[in-house]
């Protein structure tokens, strides 16, 4: 019907939540010259001196890239902000050092601050006249099929109403909260063992960076993982990746040096003995959520980022996931003309599968990730990828290229990755099961040396053959 159309300037867009995804969205839905309405729960984090919260910086890639481009942020955020990683800088529990490059000379991800880019878009939605940002309201209550809307705004009641609600309220989401109510509504969540602690690396004396800067630092330990990426203010933000069990296991200053001493001791004089038991003993570990749910719409509501899909941080991709939702809900807005009855079912279709497929990427990340206790095995993998890549680059593209470095659908990455393993295992059995045959005939026959080498290229070259290469 008519009154589901949003003809631009007519119709009113309640964006609950001001974060990355809802900050976002303004800057989009702005352009259309529709009254955007944005409710944040929080103070203006612009106004505030220090601003608690999640993860100090962020790992920016393509597809986030993509979705700041359209709205003109890209160059400010990537220029003027962003500090480019060229690879993993991974520390070996010996203090060395190894560098795995992210792809050809050039290729990079950005390390964002979360307030700036924040603060940025807000800032931007605010230029226009048709964007009003409303601080310090929390969604309480709200009907997704009248778009009416309840806040506790000062301690007071403050009531709303909208054409449609767009829940960019987080993990823990009210809208979603609301959605769930309604029959049909498919809902999961997993919290995992491991939580999160940040720790910082301060620049050296002489206000340099204390790492090599344009590098993601990894400290793989199987079990525990530390990350640190790099701040304009040449600090670092470490993160500290433990089951909470390992967290509440230290409890002393002797306890928690002990525990750098034995797996991250290369990280002690960088982060400071003092510093780093001040930071550890008032911090407390926060905990990591995967959410999975759908439908993500109601006929007048719509949930985006990690209100529809948080997941584990181990690909470094909620907030590029986030934004990319917002690119798809602008080309649908555009393909059925703001017909909200158009465009809010096919978001759903479009976009569940690919974000379950990310928060299952995510989660495997997480559990492989044990596997790389030391730099050997994240080396040989990596090193497998980038042999095949470098022969054979139109048909083998690394899963971790594809969604970091394309705008590949996650569901169709993955597939791919699928019939790449096949390829790779299948020629592998193929290639151990020759050279056996080989090896055991060449023994009973006795020459083994000469002829193992030829068994050995003729079987490479089937099995490369086999690849179709
Ligand atoms: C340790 C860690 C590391 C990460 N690293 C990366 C990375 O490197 N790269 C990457 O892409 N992603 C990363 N992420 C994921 C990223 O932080 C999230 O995907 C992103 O913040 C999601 O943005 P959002 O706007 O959907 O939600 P949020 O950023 O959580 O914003 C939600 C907003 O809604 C507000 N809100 C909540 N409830 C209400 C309510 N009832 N009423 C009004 N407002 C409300 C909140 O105050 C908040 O401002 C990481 C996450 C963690 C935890
Ligand atoms: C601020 O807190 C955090 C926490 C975790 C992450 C980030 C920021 C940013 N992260 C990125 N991950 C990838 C990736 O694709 N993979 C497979 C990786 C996965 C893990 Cl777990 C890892 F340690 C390295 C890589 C790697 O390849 O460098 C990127 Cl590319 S960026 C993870």
């Amino acid at each position: 019907s008519d009154d589901l159309i949003i003809a631009s300037g007519e119709r009113k867009v309640a964006i609950v939540g001001g974060g990355l995804v809802g900050a976002l969205n303004a800057c989009y839905l702005a352009r259309r010259g529709v009254e955007v309405h944005v409710y944040e729960y929080r103070g203006d984090i612009r106004q505030m001196e220090h601003v608690p919260g999640r993860s100090i910086n962020l790992a920016l890639s393509h597809r986030g890239r993509s979705a700041l481009a359209r709205v003109g942020l890209e160059d400010l955020v990537i220029q003027q902000h962003g500090i480019p990683m060229y690879g993993r800088m991974i520390h070996a529990t010996d203090g060395r050092k190894k560098v795995i490059p992210y792809g050809k000379a050039g290729q990079c991800i950005y390390s964002v601050g979360r307030r700036y880019l924040n603060e940025t878009m807000l800032s931007e939605a605010e230029t226009h006249p048709n964007v009003h940002l409303h601080f310090n309201h929390k969604l309480l209550h709200s009907d997704l099929k009248t778009g009416h809307m309840v806040f506790e705004s000062n301690g007071q009641e403050v009531q709303a109403d909208a054409d449609l609600i767009l829940g960019c309220d987080g993990a823990y989401s009210a809208v979603r909260r609301q959605m769930m109510k309604a029959p049909r509504f498919n809902y999961s969540q997993t919290y995992i063992p491991h939580g999160y602690m940040e720790l910082c690396i301060p620049p050296t004396a002489t206000g340099q960076f204390a790492m090599e800067p344009n590098y993601l630092h990894i400290w793989p330990r199987g079990e525990f993982m530390m990350i640190a990426l790099p701040n304009q203010d040449r600090t670092w933000t470490v993160t500290l990746f433990m089951p909470f069990a390992v967290f509440d296991r230290i409890t002393t200053p002797d306890e928690l040096l002990e525990f750098f001493r034995e797996n991250y001791r290369d990280a002690i004089p960088l982060i400071g003995e003092e510093k780093l038991i001040k930071d550890f003993f008032s911090n407390r570990a926060s905990p990591l959520v995967s959410v999975k749910c759908s439908p993500y719409h109601s006929p007048k509501a719509l949930i985006m980022g990690d209100a529809a899909h948080a997941m584990v941080p181990f690909y470094g991709q909620g907030m590029n996931a986030g934004f990319e939702d917002c690119l798809l809900l602008d080309d649908l807005l555009t393909k059925h003309d703001m017909d909200l009855e158009r465009v809010l079912p096919e978001y759903t279709e479009v976009r569940n599968p690919d974000a379950e497929a990310i928060c299952d990427l995510a989660m495997y990340n997480y559990v492989e990730m044990r596997h790389l206790v030391n730099s050997r095995a994240f080396l040989m993998r990596k090193a497998l990828d980038s042999f095949l890549h470098t022969f054979f680059p139109n048909s083998w593209t690394p899963l971790y290229s594809m969604v970091s470095f394309t705008r590949v659908r996650y569901h169709q990455a993955i597939a791919h990755k699928e019939r790449q393993d096949k390829i790779v295992f299948g020629g592998v059995m193929t290639l151990a099961a020759a050279l056996a045959a080989g090896v055991a005939y060449l023994a009973q026959r006795g020459d083994l040396w000469r002829s193992a080498t030829e068994v050995v290229n003729e079987q490479a070259r089937l099995a490369l053959s086999r690849l179709g290469l």
